[in-house]
């Protein structure tokens, strides 16, 4: 049975520049990432001046009437970047409670020739200075800093291993589709009392190698599932970042590091002050989602694992994420983003891919009957 946790370790970024405490910080991160897949990193090099920036200017955007924030709807988009409005994103087949606006690290333009996913890497979108001033240079000054972050913690990542740091250095080929999705999660519209929780984001596991979640405001909404299929708070923590293993990692590790499952679930109580006093305003969230390139195969991952690392891989871990989507990663991680593109956001699907959404829907049905067929044989049993 898989170890279990109740809290996420902290881990700090200065104990791995230092050659006295290295060691101890590959110990711990090597201990965060086999055995539980989520901890907080502190001292994460992302001056708290981009943060701010970040974090104030993404509030004006939100902030701006419905009709300005559609001039960047992703709709208009083949590359599934900009604005997304309130229960337009779904996760697990179900809408989620929560605007967005996603932008990527690179941006090509001509992919007519390659398969569809290369789309998924295409420009940004952005709204006029004048209407939200200083949005476009805070999130692309943001996106330099966390990349950096997250090629440098790649290489400890593989030291924690027992592996050459530069292991993984040749997934990461260029252009990939790594971004920040900035996500706004208002106070949601309680009808009359009949609901009390709601689905901010379903469960779900990344597609990334890592995602480095901050977060901006001080709501406790964000909930993780431990590997007996326990949910544990994730509270914010000022000056840390939350990093959890995504797909990619997984298979870059054949499951010994397992992508882990997490939600946000938003109750009216989250939006009281912690301290008391007061109400909070919308939720904001930056997940930074760090990607492999497009032509990673199952065929390429022969990574020399060492013995004792993959004898600490755990069996049989919960999750209430969606399976079918591991079975695709398997073939082609390109056609897996595209796919999770897809099924999460329909709405762009139907306007630029109406077949290959047809086919995605129908996959993830599959998968869902299985799923619940799963379910109710596992609830038989026992
Ligand atoms: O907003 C959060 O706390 C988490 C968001 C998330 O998990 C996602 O967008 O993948
Ligand atoms: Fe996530």
């Amino acid at each position: 049975m898989a170890e279990n946790f109740a809290s996420l370790p902290i881990i700090d970024y200065n104990d791995a520049l230092s050659p006295t405490t290295k060691a101890q910080f590959l110990s711990e991160l090597r201990h965060a990432l086999v055995k539980v897949g989520f901890f907080y990193l502190k001292n994460h090099t992302i001056p708290s001046q981009v943060q701010q920036d970040l974090l104030q200017t993404s509030g004006t955007f939100f902030g701006l009437p419905a009709d300005k924030k559609a001039e960047v709807n992703m709709a208009n988009s083949k590359s599934f970047r900009g604005y997304t409005g309130l229960r337009h994103e779904r996760t697990a087949a179900k809408a989620d409670e929560r605007e967005t606006f996603f932008a990527g690290l690179h941006e090509i333009l001509d992919s007519s020739e390659l398969p569809i996913f290369y789309n998924l890497v295409g420009s940004n979108q952005w709204p006029t200075e004048t209407l939200a001033p200083g949005f476009r240079q805070s999130v692309e000054r943001y996106l330099t800093e966390v990349d950096r972050l997250s090629e440098r913690f790649t290489g400890l990542v593989a030291e924690a291993l027992d592996m050459d740091p530069s292991v993984f250095a040749k997934f990461f080929k260029k252009p990939c589709m790594s971004g920040v999705k900035i996500a706004a999660y208002p106070l949601p519209n309680a009808q009359q009392g009949t609901t009390t929780e709601f689905q901010g984001v379903g469960p779900h596991k990344d597609g990334s190698f890592l995602t480095y979640l901050l977060q901006g405001t001080e709501h406790s909404s964000l909930e993780v599932q431990n590997k007996s299929g326990e949910w544990i708070a994730a509270p914010p923590i000022p000056g840390t970042l939350v990093v959890n293993i995504g797909r990619s990692l997984e298979a870059l590790t054949q499951g010994v590091c397992v992508a882990t499952t997490h939600r946000v679930n938003l109750r009216d109580e989250q939006y009281s002050r912690p301290s008391g006093n007061g109400r909070l305003g919308t939720r904001l969230t930056f997940p930074f989602f760090q990607m492999l390139g497009f032509d990673v195969t199952q065929e390429d991952i022969q990574l020399d694992i060492p013995a004792h690392i993959t004898s600490l891989c755990d069996q049989n871990v919960q999750s209430d994420a969606e399976s079918f989507f591991e079975e695709i990663f398997k073939t082609s991680i390109g056609e897996a983003f595209m796919v999770n593109a897809l099924t999460s956001h329909p709405e762009v699907g139907k306007r630029w891919y109406p077949e290959p959404l047809a086919e995605a829907l129908r996959q993830q049905q599959e998968g869902k009957d299985l799923d619940d067929s799963k379910m109710h044989a596992t609830a038989r049993v026992s």
